[in-house]
């Protein structure tokens, strides 16, 4: 069995929710983890001092945008991405998959790999599993992804399996180009739609590559498919998944839906929400969701969320944030954006603790019925 340049160590479990440990080139990541998206290089209007206040352990770029602009062979050039964004810590790159098919226009799926154009300037572009692989090469990331066929929430069986078996001969062609891989942990990713045998499937193709596989990502959700089939789902699919690797479940950033995650046995997450929604005036507290453009928080002088303790509940007010979103000051998208990133974070640090405890189900429950009442 030959090493792995990212490894995992069970720590405790808690039904089946589990705290642990990721060793990666770019230091330890303890889990559950929430990750930060930093699509462009950059997880929007941060510093890279915020995320480290935050507790930030790891970040995410992307390997489409990347690849677009500034190019994947400038980054190479200038040292990596690491280097490039002066980021100490360790970084994973999604394969592409997604947004080729969430973002590229008028792309065309062959066994090659997908022909799209570019959504920035039209030009015709072609990623394919080996041309993901290198992308990721040059950028350097500490966990690369295989290139695979997100398919759209509530695809057909008659879509979904020759979909799958594309996207396992795309993972073999994955593995055969990783050229890092003594310094690159590459993540395996379980298709399937909403079909427990199709996810059975689509993992037992990949086990069959499991030696090259430093962890398993649970793809194919949180694109449309109504909660109760996500939660089936993972209820089914990620304790079949190795324990001595770590689980990723993709593109998850509700509160509830992460202790959720947690609780099926997942490790890591990552969203782009709570950037996004913080930017629109959205934040997270612990009763929910505030809407702070809300006139009835116009003379509000209380923390955007008062049993919060980051920098911007201890500093600002939301009748001040409201102002700021109101009149469109880049300081107001900054102040939501640390918040919401600060809540997600430390949910999972939090979550961390009571499993450690044995205490995760009182955590969740406690959590859970006090997130859901309206705030005033
Ligand atoms: C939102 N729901 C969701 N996102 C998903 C992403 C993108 C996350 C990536 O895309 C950006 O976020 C949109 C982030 O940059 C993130 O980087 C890892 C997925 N990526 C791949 N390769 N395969 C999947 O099955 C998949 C499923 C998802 N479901
Ligand atoms: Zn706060």
């Amino acid at each position: 069995m030959k090493k792995l340049p990212v490894t995992y160590t069970l720590e405790m479990t808690d039904g089946k929710a589990r705290a642990g440990k990721i060793q990666t080139p770019h230091g330890i990541i303890e889990t559950p983890v929430f990750m930060p998206v930093g699509t462009q290089a950059t997880v929007k209007a941060m510093t890279k001092e915020e995320l480290d206040d935050i507790g930030t352990q790891i970040i995410l770029g992307n390997t489409y945008h990347l690849f677009l602009r500034p190019g994947d062979d400038l980054i190479d050039r200038l040292g990596g991405l690491h280097q490039f964004m002066s980021w100490k810590k360790p970084i994973l790159t999604d394969s592409g998959g997604f947004q080729v098919f969430s973002l590229g226009a008028l792309r065309k799926i062959k066994e090659e790999g997908v022909y799209f154009s570019s959504h920035i300037d039209g030009s015709k572009r072609f990623i394919s599993p080996e041309k993901s692989i290198e992308i990721q090469n040059h950028l350097g990331s500490d966990i690369a992804m295989l290139f695979d066929e997100c398919p759209p929430g509530l695809s057909t069986r008659e879509y979904l399996i020759p979909s799958i078996e594309r996207t396992t001969r795309w993972a073999k062609r994955c593995v055969e180009a990783h050229q890092k891989a003594d310094k690159q942990g590459l993540f395996a990713i379980v298709q399937g739609g909403i079909y427990e045998d199709l996810r059975q499937k689509s993992l037992e193709e990949l086990l069959e590559m499991d030696e090259h596989f430093s962890g398993y990502a649970i793809g194919g959700l949180a694109v449309g498919e109504p909660r109760e089939d996500m939660y089936r789902i993972l209820d089914s699919i990620v304790e079949k998944c190795p324990e001595n690797k770590p689980r990723y479940l993709m593109g998850v950033g509700e509160p509830i839906d992460m202790l959720e995650a947690v609780e099926s046995g997942i490790d890591m997450m990552d969203c782009v929400q709570p950037t996004r929604i913080a930017r629109h005036g959205t934040v997270f507290t612990k009763h929910g969701r505030l809407v702070i453009k809300n006139a009835e928080y116009a003379e509000d002088t209380r923390a955007l969320d008062e049993e919060c303790d980051c920098y911007v509940c201890r500093n600002y007010s939301r009748a001040y944030i409201r102002h700021l979103l109101k009149v469109d000051e880049i300081l107001g998208a900054r102040l939501t954006s640390y918040h919401n990133l600060y809540f997600l974070v430390q949910l999972m640090k939090d979550a961390r603790e009571a499993i450690k405890k044995g205490e995760f189900q009182k955590f969740k429950k406690e959590f859970i019925d006090k997130y859901n009442i309206n705030i005033h």
